[in-house]
Formats: structure tokens, C-alpha cells, sequence
């Protein structure tokens, strides 16, 4: 767990997810792990099974947006991006005059979801990543024009329940879902190409797997928790002439390396594109 993460069993206001799958369900996962009651949370969901599921974690599930944010003092955007528009239309009138606007939506820009929401309602633009369902989600936040430092304060106070938070200018946020808020799927997909590696090589596929994992936590707490730049962690466990430089050579000859600031830099223009 992030260190000196709030608790949030004290929270006194209410948080209601417009949308709560895959992102904004581990966002509020993350926030009922830490504490929150779930009665001070309203969730919506296009799917009945949806639903279900979070009434069954003692979370009030409905289908009517504009009706779960009655009285909320944060509103959490978890839908997708080409439907954040159409909810903020649904919810505007609905909106209660302290509530809080936190989209979680890649490349919707502050400029469009405070034209939705309506004159001076407080927006905070946010970057996420599903880690969050554990506690460590990254988290890059932007304020609109009507939030101000004590309301974006509450926000990133949320967040730290569940993960690291940075505040950014808003140009950086498409390069941000480009790196952090896509990068997990990267991740993921580095663990599932060396487990194969090892299945390859004649490892059985759990214990493959087990390595692959238990690797990219201990890799990730090491670059996380000391102040040694990547390039140099990476040294350290490439000795002269041994086995991990022929590894790294076979990927330098593939350019792996660049091919990931590439991945970068597609995911990031793609960000921008789907805001418009
Ligand atoms: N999945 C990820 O790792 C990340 C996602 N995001 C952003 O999070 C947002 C949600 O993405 P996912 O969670 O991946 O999508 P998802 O499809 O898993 O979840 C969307 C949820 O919205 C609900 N929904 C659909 N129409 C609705 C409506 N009219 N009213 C209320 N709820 C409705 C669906 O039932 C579903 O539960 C997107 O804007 C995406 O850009 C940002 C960073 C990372
Ligand atoms: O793939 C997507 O569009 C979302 C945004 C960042 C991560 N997942």
C-alpha cells in the first residue's frame, strides 16, 4: 500500500461513479479498501449484472444518472469517453452546488467537460490506472477554471487512498495516459511474454509464470523505493560477458526499447484523438 495513504472510513461525504467498470470500479474498490463506507456510495451501470454485483458489496446501483447524483459532493465520470458528453447532459440540472466533477476519461479536455457541466461547477480532470485496485494506481490530475486549491485538495486526498497522485498542466495529460494510465496493459504484456520465455525453455506454465510476476513486483519496488535511475538498476545485474547482456542484445537487435517509446507516443496521440 502507498505510504501515508488516507483512510477514508472518516469520509463524510457521499461519491457517486457514472460508470463504474473496469477503471472506475477499481478506483472504487480502491476506496472501499480504504475505508469507505460503502453507503456513502451511488454507482451507475448500463448492465443489470453490473449492478448486481456492486449492490452486493452494500453499494447502492441504479441506472438513472441524473438521480444518483442528487446531493453527491464528488461525481465521478467512469464511462467512456465518447459518452462523458451525453452523461454530463443527463446529470447538469442535477448537479448540488458543492458537487465536485472528476473525470476519469482519456483525451476529454477541461475545456469540454466544463462546457457540459455547466457555468462554475468545479472539474478536475484525472488520468488513472486499474492498479488503483490495490491500493497503487497513479494518478495525474488537472483542476478546471472553477476548481479551486481546496477542491482539487479534496480530490487528490481521495485519490492518495488508493495510489501516488501528481498535479499536472493540462497539456501533459495525453502523454500521461500514454505512460501511466495505458502502461499497466504494457506491463502485463512484458509478464505474459517472459512467462511464455519460460515456458518455452521448459518451465511448468504457474511456476512461469509465478517467476514472471514476482519479478516485475520486486523490479518495480527497487526502481520505485531507491533514488537509482533504471539505466543503472538494469547494470547491475548485467555482468560483462554473462547471460543478461546476450538477453539485452537480442532486444537492442529487435529495438524493443524504442518500439516502447513508440507504443508511447501512439497512445498518446490516439489519447488526444478521442477527445475530438
Ligand atoms: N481501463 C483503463 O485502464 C483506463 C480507463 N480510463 C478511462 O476510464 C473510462 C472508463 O473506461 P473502462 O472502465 O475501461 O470502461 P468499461 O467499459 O469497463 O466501464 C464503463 C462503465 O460504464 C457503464 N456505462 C455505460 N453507459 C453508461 C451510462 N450511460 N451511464 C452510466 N454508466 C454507463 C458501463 O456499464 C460500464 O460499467 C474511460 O473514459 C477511459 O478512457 C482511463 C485510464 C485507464
Ligand atoms: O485504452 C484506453 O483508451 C484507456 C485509456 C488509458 C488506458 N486505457
Amino acid at each position: 500500500m502507498t505510504t501515508d495513504a488516507p483512510d477514508l472510513s472518516d469520509f463524510t461525504g457521499t461519491v457517486t461513479f457514472l460508470g463504474a467498470g473496469a477503471m472506475g470500479g477499481a478506483v472504487l474498490d480502491g476506496f472501499l479498501a480504504a475505508g469507505l463506507p460503502p453507503e456513502r456510495v451511488r454507482v451507475t451501470a448500463a448492465r443489470e449484472r453490473t449492478r448486481a454485483r456492486w449492490e452486493e458489496r452494500g453499494v447502492s446501483a441504479g441506472a438513472d444518472n441524473a438521480e444518483a447524483v442528487r446531493g453527491a459532493d464528488v461525481v465521478v465520470l467512469g464511462v467512456k469517453p465518447h459518452l462523458v458528453a451525453d452523461v454530463l447532459d443527463e446529470v447538469r440540472d442535477a448537479l448540488g452546488d458543492d458537487a465536485i466533477v472528476v473525470s476519469l476519461a482519456a483525451g476529454i479536455t477541461l475545456e469540454t467537460l466544463e462546457g457540459r457541466a455547466g457555468a462554475g461547477v468545479p472539474v478536475v480532470r484525472v488520468m488513472p490506472n486499474t492498479p488503483a485496485l490495490v491500493g497503487e494506481g497513479m494518478f495525474v490530475l488537472t483542476g478546471g477554471h472553477d476548481c479551486s486549491e481546496e477542491q482539487l485538495g479534496r480530490v487528490v486526498d481521495l485519490l492518495r487512498s488508493c495510489g501516488e497522485t501528481e498535479v499536472v498542466p493540462e497539456k501533459w495529460q495525453d502523454a500521461a495516459s500514454g505512460v501511466s494510465g495505458s502502461g499497466p496493459a504494457y506491463v502485463f504484456y512484458v509478464a505474459d511474454a517472459l512467462a511464455e520465455g519460460g515456458v518455452f525453455e521448459g518451465l511448468p506454465r504457474d511456476l512461469a509464470v509465478r517467476l514472471a510476476a514476482q519479478t516485475l513486483l520486486g523490479a518495480g519496488r527497487m526502481l520505485v523505493e531507491s533514488d537509482t535511475p533504471a539505466a543503472t538498476l538494469r547494470e547491475q545485474v548485467t555482468s560483462p560477458g554473462g547471460s543478461t547482456a546476450a538477453a539485452l542484445r537480442v532486444l537492442d537487435e529487435g529495438a524493443v526499447r524504442h518500439r516502447f517509446s513508440a507504443a508511447v507516443s501512439a497512445a498518446t496521440r490516439r489519447a488526444g484523438e478521442m477527445g475530438g
